[in-house]
């Protein structure tokens, strides 16, 4: 929770996990009459066929590109048996007491946070781990996602396959941990499955599900177009090196979003001009050629995949130019025409392009699509190949510095720019840049809700809290202490620990926090790490504090 707080986090450029993204049609899949009848995962429930559910659960998209490539895989299988029937549907759309009407079920999953579930698929977590259901008909499958790096590896779908055992589930297939990417568990285990339709036997499914009312409202697929009403530095930059920090507000009047402090705001961003230009250039094709918008693009309105648009603005608005897709090497390698080239890329592969190919792992560690393209110029890929290998561009997730009690609809960002240089080219944050350079206040940019229901005030404001965050960090705990100043006669001890470099520098909301001291709201505590020879952080305040922070923990578990 608390890294998500942190304005910054999603910038970080070596997170490649943020592969595909939703599309507006893929929740709702199999129950729901689809408004757009664009997206191949368009399927409605059949009263017949035979049924295999593919159910996601994901935090970044990438579970749900795995299960789409398995939805596409077992179409493929229908052509040996075309009463095999795949839906994919979103976990956090599914009503589980479906699950007992289900023959076969493959559930895509991953681990987040400390160990715990997506976010939206925490409602079907819950329900399947407290659940007494008879699932003795049932047929299923784990796919875990994850990350070793983590204690809690793949936590999430260990914990559903025990409790769909515990069941009476039978499982098909050994469940499959997957870390990171790592592809080539991911094909083994849909070729286990793929064997397993083969020989199965199942039965034609004569029950149907329950049409449900598609969702209404501004979400993840369909973003509200906010308009940014307000911007400022909150800091003093000088130039690099110094912190840049911005505080932005954006106004949401009419979208009907709601969010309660401890939320974040997921931002779509538009990429740097003068990066699209450059890979323009790399992709050797011009800017007007005419392309479409992608299948899985957000939409900002009902007929938007009517619309035809030009390569600048697809690159500009929906692909991801950061993080390079090993598929890019791929087709690069069937295609270059420089005999050194060649050679040099087939050197690379000559591991294959799963995790173990350590080789290819650290050439990857922050390159760009343009920085390949670059460098293997001999090709002639035209741009639609291209745009093939191209991961989608994802929305970024921000706390929300702002209470929807002081202003509900005013949502504020707090964020920290990220301009860095990297094999000597200077390099930045998507989002953040956009937000500070590109975005001019009253332009709109496409926004939604992120919930963050582990991420709250206590319900009874008369609890103390202690409140620990350095940097952007603090995004949250202004709407936190916005929210307490509403109790002002009776709210409990709120201690907030802040931590910056320079009192003058980059002090965020000095004159707030200052303000709320002054008030007797809040003990504030903060860290100015370098106006001492000894660098000074929070740690070091919560140490100095011990006393004051055992007391109150003590007094109130
Ligand atoms: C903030 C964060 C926390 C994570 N926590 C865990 C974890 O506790 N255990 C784990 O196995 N993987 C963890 N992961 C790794 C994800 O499960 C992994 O990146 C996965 O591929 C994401 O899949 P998704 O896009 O479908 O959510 C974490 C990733 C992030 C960004």
């Amino acid at each position: 929770t608390l890294t998500k707080s942190t304005g910054s986090f999603y910038e970080d450029n070596s997170f490649d996990a943020f592969i595909d993204k939703d599309s507006n049609t893929e929740s709702n899949l199999g129950n729901v009459k689809q408004k757009s009848s664009h997206s191949k995962y368009t399927v409605e429930y059949t009263t017949e066929g035979k049924q295999i559910l593919i159910l996601y659960g994901t935090e970044y998209g990438f579970s749900e590109e795995v299960a789409k490539h398995l939805f596409d895989r077992i179409c493929e299988h229908q052509s040996l048996d075309p009463l095999i029937q795949p839906r994919l549907v979103n976990a956090s759309k599914y009503e589980c007491l479906d699950l007992m009407r289900e023959q076969v079920c493959l559930l895509l999953i991953s681990t987040s946070g400390d160990g715990v579930p997506p976010t939206d698929a925490r409602p079907f977590y819950d329900y399947i781990m407290s659940a007494t259901i008879d699932l003795h008909h049932l047929r299923f499958s784990v796919l875990a996602m994850g990350d070793s790096n983590y204690p809690q590896f793949c936590k999430t779908g260990r914990s559903l396959e025990s409790r769909l055992l515990q069941m009476g589930g039978k499982s098909i297939i050994p469940r499959q941990d997957v870390d990171m990417e790592d592809w080539s568990a991911i094909y083994s285990w849909i070729s286990k499955f793929i064997n397993f339709l083969t020989s199965a036997d199942l039965r034609v499914n004569l029950d149907y599900l329950r049409l449900k009312q598609e969702e209404e409202g501004y979400n993840r697929h369909r973003p509200f177009m906010a308009t940014l009403k307000v911007k400022r530095l909150l800091t003093s930059y000088q130039g690099p090196g110094d912190k840049e920090t911005i505080h932005c507000e954006l106004d949401i009047t009419g979208s009907g979003l709601t969010w309660t402090s401890g939320d974040a705001v997921g931002i779509y961003p538009q990429n740097n001009k003068s990066e699209v230009d450059w890979l323009l250039k790399c992709m050797k094709c011009q800017d007007s050629d005419p392309v479409q918008i992608p299948d899985w693009a957000y939409k900002e309105d009902e007929n938007q995949l009517e619309k035809q648009i030009n390569l600048r603005q697809a690159l500009m608005t929906y692909y991801d130019l950061k993080n390079v897709k090993t598929d890019l090497l791929l087709a690069l390698q069937d295609n270059l025409k420089a005999s050194k080239q060649k050679i040099r890329l087939s050197e690379l592969l000559r591991e294959g392009v799963s995790k173990a190919n350590c080789e290819l792992k650290e050439y990857l560690s922050g390159k760009e699509v343009a920085d390949v393209l670059e460098e293997y110029d001999s090709h002639t890929l035209p741009h639609h190949q291209i745009l093939s290998c191209m991961k989608p561009l994802q929305p970024r997730y921000y706390s929300i510095s702002s209470s929807p009690l002081i202003d509900k609809n005013t949502v504020c960002v707090t964020a920290a720019v990220v301009r860095y240089e990297l094999l000597g080219i200077p390099r930045t944050g998507v989002t953040t840049t956009f937000l500070q350079d590109r975005l001019e206040v009253g332009e709109r940019c496409p926004v939604f809700m992120s919930r963050n229901p582990d991420f709250r005030l206590p319900a009874d404001h008369r609890i103390p809290v202690i409140l620990i965050g350095p940097g952007t960090g603090i995004a949250p705990f202004r709407a936190f202490v916005q929210e307490r100043a509403l109790h002002k006669q009776d709210c409990g001890e709120v201690h907030l620990y802040f931590g910056c470099r320079h009192r003058d520098n980059d002090y965020l909301y000095s004159q707030e926090l200052e303000t709320w001291k002054k008030e007797e709201l809040i003990s504030l505590h903060v860290a100015f790490s370098r106006e001492q020879e000894r660098k000074v952080y929070v740690q070091h305040l919560l140490v100095h504090d011990e006393a004051i922070i055992w007391k109150l923990i003590n007094q109130f578990t």
